[in-house]
């Protein structure tokens, strides 16, 4: 019997209405918000009550629909100036996940198309919306494609270790790092993953182990420390995790503390995979050390889950990414196939197929 994956929709345009699960809440409440105004989705993504690269593109993506739903545009170019001032307004969200810009950037290219067509601005808002909705649609297409290429490097009775939430929680459906491992048990599969906790905001405790056991998926939660034991024990057959923006050359951004498994896969020689979805590839970006790195505040460190466990005023680092560079990678997983090195050719050849 086939198990097929429920999905817990972090995003949704329900009743005409920018609806978010409220996954700062996760896993003791399921709590969802409507959001009214573009203020509201900017505060959204930026307090992460939505995150996750590709669910951050498709919500700010809504946000400039939802910014100006009810613009009194005269006509379409006043329109189209307001559509690019909301967007630059919800690219100050968060500077690291390049979907957010990839996503605003096809929302101002649909509103200079229908500029240029003459469409009334009642007829652009519709464009608008429906842009939103496509974004939306092709992740989860997208997503599934990841993990039917992903799958070609598993196997069953597979151990994969996973760092933060990559997962349907962060899409549109299914995940990108996560994807294989819904489909292996869509499969009947026998795999077994291990969710890195994910220091400070946890989102592999709160989100990934939340969602695989939702589905069923033989998930155990580890410490971001026990890592190389788990190696160590040989649990661990490969390492996938997602990313928020990979350079033109194959270096990887991803959630604090991906760098280091990198170097943990290198070391037990085991295969260090990141699932990228083509709106996370960013050929303008040349190297990881171009990539704008986002430090949170000390206080998701100090008091990070609703008690303090340092001293007030203690001096803080809080980058909420790093780098991988590029040869700790073992290959990158996108939904248009398997990407090997070398990376700086290889990336560009996919966005020429
Ligand atoms: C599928 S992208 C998920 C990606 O986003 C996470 O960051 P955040 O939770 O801060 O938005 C993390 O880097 C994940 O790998």
């Amino acid at each position: 019997m086939t198990k097929t994956y429920q999905p817990l929709r972090s995003v949704r345009w329900e009743d005409d209405e920018l609806v978010l699960l409220d996954q700062t809440k996760l896993p003791e409440q399921t709590e969802f918000l409507t959001l009214k105004d573009v203020k509201q989705v900017w505060d959204a993504i930026e307090r992460l009550k939505v995150r996750g690269a590709p669910a951050i593109g498709i919500t700010a993506a809504y946000g400039v629909y939802v910014a100006v739903r009810h613009f009194p545009a005269a006509t379409a170019e006043e329109l189209l100036a307001e559509v690019k001032k909301q967007a630059d307004y919800l690219a100050t969200s968060r500077p690291t996940a390049v979907n957010l810009f990839w996503a605003l950037n096809r929302m101002v290219k649909i509103a200079e198309i229908a500029t240029a067509q003459g469409q009334s601005p009642e007829a652009m808002k519709r464009m608008l919306l429906v842009e939103a909705q496509a974004i939306q649609a092709e992740d989860e297409a997208v997503c599934r494609a990841i993990g039917e290429h992903a799958l070609t490097l598993f196997s069953d009775g597979i151990g994969v270790l996973t760092h933060c939430n990559a997962g349907g929680l962060a899409t549109a459906k299914y995940g990108t790092a996560t994807a294989p491992m819904y489909l292996a048990h869509e499969k009947g599969w026998k795999i077994k993953v291990f969710a890195d906790e994910t220091r400070p905001v946890l989102q592999g405790a709160r989100l990934t182990a939340y969602e695989l056991q939702q589905a069923g998926i033989d998930v155990t939660l580890i410490c971001d420390n026990m890592a190389a034991k788990v190696m160590a024990n040989g649990w661990v057959q490969a390492v996938i995790v997602g990313t928020d923006r990979v350079a033109a050359n194959g270096d990887v951004a991803n959630k604090i503390g991906t760098y280091g498994l990198a170097v943990l896969a290198r070391a037990h020689n085991i295969p260090f995979y990141v699932a990228a979805p083509l709106s996370s590839i960013d050929l303008n970006t040349p190297t990881g050390k171009e990539i704008p790195i986002e430090e949170r505040e000390a206080d998701e460190i100090i008091r990070g889950m609703g008690r303090q466990i340092a001293p007030n005023d203690i001096k803080v680092y809080n980058p909420a990414f790093d780098v991988t560079p590029h040869e700790l990678v073992t290959a990158i997983i996108t939904e248009k196939g398997i990407v090997r090195a070398p990376y700086k050719e290889n990336l560009r050849a996919l966005f020429e197929k």
